[in-house]
Order: structure tokens, then sequence, then C-alpha cells
């Protein structure tokens, strides 16, 4: 057991509602689908913004419907990316000379076709972060769920493969991370925003053993694998859930309509 590591959506709060005791810092993925309504507010919360491809054509387009009175060109000049990554076959050349012209860097790496746009913008973001930060480091993507399913396990993915960093998908409707194994986890439930849904689900393999407390139906020394239990359409029962399992986990949890 390498310790405890806690894990709070507290970035789905406003800065001035949070008083938890997980501090992070954010990065913020926007991936090629529909922005989620919260996604100015996880702007506000990162200290980089990255575009994945198409994600640059949704900041440029769905931006300033969030904000139907102000100017759009005002919007878009206020929320401008960091960097734009990507294989650059669904970034509009309007969008793209726009964000060039402000100063977002404009990496193509359509060289490579074997991974996929979050990948290289969750590497991209980790390769920037100092050894010493990567500990604090959290990426957000945006848009990582619901749409194309082979999209989703793509994403999915990508949590295994960078199991070191933290990595949440979001979409209005849910997010999903990994749990590493060989840690216990805390999860401060932010139940105003999210819950009460959730699930814990073994990846790649099965688990030999999770503990749960905290939730409807906790495991206890508990098996699971695809074909035989699977832990969805769990409940939360309090403010903290802890985990322990022999394997990695996917923690999932619903994200309340406001
Ligand atoms: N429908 C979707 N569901 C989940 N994630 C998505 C979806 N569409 C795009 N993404 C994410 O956004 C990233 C950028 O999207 P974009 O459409 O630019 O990718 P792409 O590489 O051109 O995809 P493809 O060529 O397979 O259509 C993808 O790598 C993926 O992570
Ligand atoms: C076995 C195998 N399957 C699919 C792809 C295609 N692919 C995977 S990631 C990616 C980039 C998407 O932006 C593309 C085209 C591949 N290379 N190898």
């Amino acid at each position: 057991m390498e310790g405890l590591m806690s894990h709070s959506s507290n970035f789905l709060l406003p800065p001035s509602d949070n008083n938890s005791s997980v501090s992070l810092k954010y990065a913020l993925v926007i991936l090629n689908q529909n922005l989620p309504k919260f996604t100015p507010l996880l702007w506000d919360h990162a200290h980089i913004r990255v575009c994945a491809d198409g994600g640059a054509n949704r900041v440029f387009d769905e931006m300033p419907l969030c904000f139907p009175k102000l100017n759009p060109s005002n919007v878009r000049t206020r929320y401008k990316p960091d960097a734009i990554k990507g294989d650059m076959d669904s970034i509009r050349t309007e969008v793209r000379d726009f964000y060039a012209k402000l100063g977002t860097k404009i990496i193509d790496e359509s060289e490579d076709q074997d991974t996929t746009d979050l990948h290289k913008c969750v590497a991209y973001i980790r390769d920037l972060t100092p050894d010493t930060d990567k500990s604090e480091l959290c990426i957000l993507a945006v848009g990582a769920l619901g749409g194309r399913f082979d999209h989703e396990m793509g994403n999915i993915n990508v949590l295994c493969r960078f199991s070191n960093t933290r990595v949440i998908l979001l979409s209005d409707d849910c997010l999903i991370h990994l749990l590493p194994k060989n840690h216990s986890h805390k999860i401060f439930i932010q139940s105003s925003v999210e819950g009460p849904h959730c699930g814990l689900v073994p990846i790649g393999m099965p688990s030999g053993s999770s503990t749960t407390t905290g939730l409807k139906w906790d495991l206890n020394e508990t098996e699971m694998r695809f074909g035989g239990l699977v832990s969805t359409s769990n409940i939360i029962k309090g403010d903290i859930v802890t985990v322990q399992s022999d394997s990695d986990l996917l923690w999932t949890i619903s994200i309340k309509k406001l």
C-alpha cells in the first residue's frame, strides 16, 4: 500500500465555495463535443487550457452562447486557449487562424495516427509540468463522454495509459477517473453538484478484492469482473466514500443538473 489518495470534485464549485482539503493544480482539455455548461467555471479554475483539434471549434462557436448578452468577439478573446494540439483534421481554418493571431500555440501532430488527440494533449500537459508539481496536477477533459463509443473507449484508455497522472473525463452528465491500485482512496462527495448515482468498475482485467464504505451496496473483499459482478447503479450514502482494491478501478459519479 502506497498511502492515501484524496479526491474531490471541488472544481465544479465556484472558487469562493471551495472549502475542500484537496488542493490540486488544474489543467483543462476541451474535446470535440458540445461544451458542458460548467466549462467557463473549469476554465477559470485551470492554469492551462488546451484544445484537442476540433475542440477549438467548440470554444469558438459555443463559448459566446454561454454569454448571450456579451459581444461574441469579446468572449472569444477572453477565452483564448493556450494551445491547440492534435492531428488537425477537424479544426476549421478560420478558427485556427483566429487563435493563431491571438498567440495560441498551434501544434500539428498529423504525422501520428496511432494516438488520439486526447492522448496527445495529456502527454503535452504532463511534459510541461515540472516533476515536483506532477503529483498535484489534475487534468480535466470536457466532452469526453456521450457520443461515439469508440471515442469514449479511447478516452478511457487514456486513463489507463497515464495511470499515474490524475485525469478526469467529464460530460454534462457524469465524470470518470481512475482509482489506482495500491492506494487507499478517500472520495469527498460534493453533494450539491454530484451524485447520488455512482459506479466502480474494473478495467482491463478482473479485480480480485475490493472493499468500500459509504455506498448503499458496499463491496466487502468482493471480486469484480466483466461477465460477473461490476458495481453499476450504486448510490452514495454519505459525504465520504472509501475504496481499497488490489486493482485499478474506474470511479464514476453522476453530475447534477442545476
Ligand atoms: N463523440 C465523441 N465522444 C467522446 N469523445 C469525443 C467525441 N468526439 C471527439 N471526442 C474527443 O475529442 C478529440 C478530438 O476530436 P476530433 O473530432 O478532432 O478527433 P479526430 O481524431 O478527428 O476523430 P475521428 O477522426 O476519429 O473522427 C478526440 O480525440 C476524442 O478524444
Ligand atoms: C490498430 C489501429 N486502429 C486504429 C487506428 C486509427 N487511429 C487511432 S488513433 C488515431 C488518431 C485520431 O486522431 C487514428 C487514426 C490505428 N492507428 N491503429
